[in-house]
Formats: structure tokens, sequence, C-alpha cells
């Protein structure tokens, strides 16, 4: 049976999102989003995201599959595409336009608003920075700044989870990492029980952020949402970035904040591609 989807990107940070309002079981399996998401055999995308209907009163509920299967807790540019999708679904259905979202996840309830601009902010929640929150195995109640042996090098990082973990270490040159071949090795590192996303960050100025990263399950992606927000939390930590700054990613920028409440607030893009039907 046909399924219809629609693809959407922030930042070049693309995914397939599936209109799954009517049941709380996703209409694809770990195995068939990995063939969506092929670029070579399939749609092509990051992930597939499924907008399931809410849970203890919230709107709705997003779930998502990486490209390689697994499914994270949280995505933050997933979050904005799949606050625009539910936007473009309702108005076409309703003509009424809705202009905050509360969505259950599995990093907790978050909270996508639309800005007069056409942007999106998210309420991202406060970051989490126990190492067993994070998970990982490196020693001390925190971990910032610390050495991690990979590929015969001692990198000093930074770890902070924004429901999914995240792992970033400070560069003089964004442009001269060989993110093929150590993100693997960051992302798999036995120190990281649930693997890692990776990021690697460049200081312009304490307002203004070059970041590349590696994702768990997905590699290489243009942009990564919860990325940005964790890289913003370990410039603070470290003292070399404001508590705001623009994070520049391969796809474009970011805005974010770590604001007096704790929380972390993120503004960027969400863009519809194409709609379509696979089977
Ligand atoms: N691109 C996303 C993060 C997607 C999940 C990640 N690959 C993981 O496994 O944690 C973002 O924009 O946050």
């Amino acid at each position: 049976m046909a399924i219809e989807f629609t693809k959407y990107h922030g930042l070049g940070n693309d995914f397939i999102l599936i209109d799954n309002r009517a049941s709380t079981e996703p209409k694809l399996t770990p195995d068939q989003a990995i063939a969506w998401c092929d670029r070579h055999f399939g749609i092509g995308a990051d992930g597939v995201i499924f907008a399931l209907p809410g849970q203890d009163g919230t709107d709705y509920t997003m779930r998502i599959f990486n490209s390689d299967g697994s499914e994270p807790e949280m995505c933050g540019n997933g979050i904005r595409c799949m606050a625009r999708f539910l936007a473009d679904l309702e108005t076409a259905e309703t003509g009424k336009f809705q202009e905050k979202y509360r969505i259950q996840t599995l990093a907790g309830i978050i909270t996508p608003k639309f800005e007069s601009n056409g942007q999106i902010t998210v309420d991202m929640g406060e970051p989490r920075l126990l190492a067993s929150e994070i998970p990982t195995t490196l020693t001390g109640e925190k971990v910032i700044d610390q050495p991690l042996e990979v590929a015969g090098k001692s990198w000093n990082v930074t770890c902070v989870s924004m429901g999914n973990p995240h792992c970033i270490t400070f560069v003089d040159d964004v442009a001269a990492i060989e993110l093929e071949k150590i993100g693997p090795l960051f992302e798999h590192h036995p120190v990281f029980p649930q693997r890692t996303n990776t990021e690697f960050i460049e200081v312009v100025r304490s307002d203004y952020l070059k970041m590349r990263v590696w994702e768990r399950g997905a590699g290489i992606t243009l942009a990564c949402g919860t990325g940005a927000c964790a890289s913003l939390v370990a410039g603070v930590l470290n003292e070399k970035c404001d508590r705001r700054a623009t994070i520049e990613l391969p796809g474009g920028c970011l805005d974010i904040e770590w604001a007096a409440d704790g929380r972390i607030y993120m503004t960027g893009d969400a863009e519809k591609v194409f709609s379509g039907s696979r089977s």
C-alpha cells in the first residue's frame, strides 16, 4: 500500500514527514525508514518523522528514525519541520493557523512557536549535564573540557545532553577537521554506551560560532539543531561564548539562547520541499 509523505528541511537537515495522526503506531518500520532515506535508491533524507496523536494533554507526539533506522530521543531541526508540516496540514483542513504546539518527544515536551517573520522558535527545555544523563562513562560528575583519546590524538571534550547525547570539541579551524574519518570513531567510542552526536566548534566571536557535525545514526549532515544548542551550552561552560549566539552550520544559521530561566531557545527556518507517495 502506498504511503503519503512530504519532505521538509531545516538548513539542509532533511526529513520525510508522515501524517500519522490516526494511529499511535508509526506507519513505517525502521527497515523501511532506512530504505526511504537512501539517497540513491530511496527518497533521500537524514531521517523519517512521524506526527502521531498527542499524549498527556499535548497536541501531538513526534517520533523519528535516523537514516540508519535507530530512534533518537529528539531532533531540533526535525521539530521545526514537524511544526511547519502540522501547520500546513491544519491550515489546509480547517483554514485555521495554530501559532504554537506542545509536542511530546522521548526527551519530554518541546514547544515550537511561529514568529511573525515565519521563523520558528523552539523552547528546547534545559540541557542535561550529568555524565550519567549524557550518558558517558568519562569520569567526573560533569564532563567539561576533559581529554578523550580518539584516532591517536587527545581531544578536549565537553558533553551535553539535549535529550540526545552530544560530545563537543573546540578547534581552531573547523574546515580542517577530517569529519568522515574521526566522526565514526567518536560516535562509537566505548565511553558513549548509547553512541553520540559529535560537534566541532570554531569560535569566530563570542556571539558567533562555526560548527560541523557528525550525527549519531546519520553521519555528516548540513545542520543539527540539538547539536547547535549543546554547543552553545558547551561554549558558555568553557567561557568561550555569550549565552546568546549565532551558530553557522554548513546549511545556514541558527540563533541559540541559553536564557536566564535555564532553558534553551532555538530559532531557525523550516521549509517544505515536495510531497509524494511510496510503497
Ligand atoms: N539532526 C537532529 C538530530 C537528530 C538525531 C540525532 N541523529 C541522534 O541520533 O541523536 C537535530 O537537528 O537535532
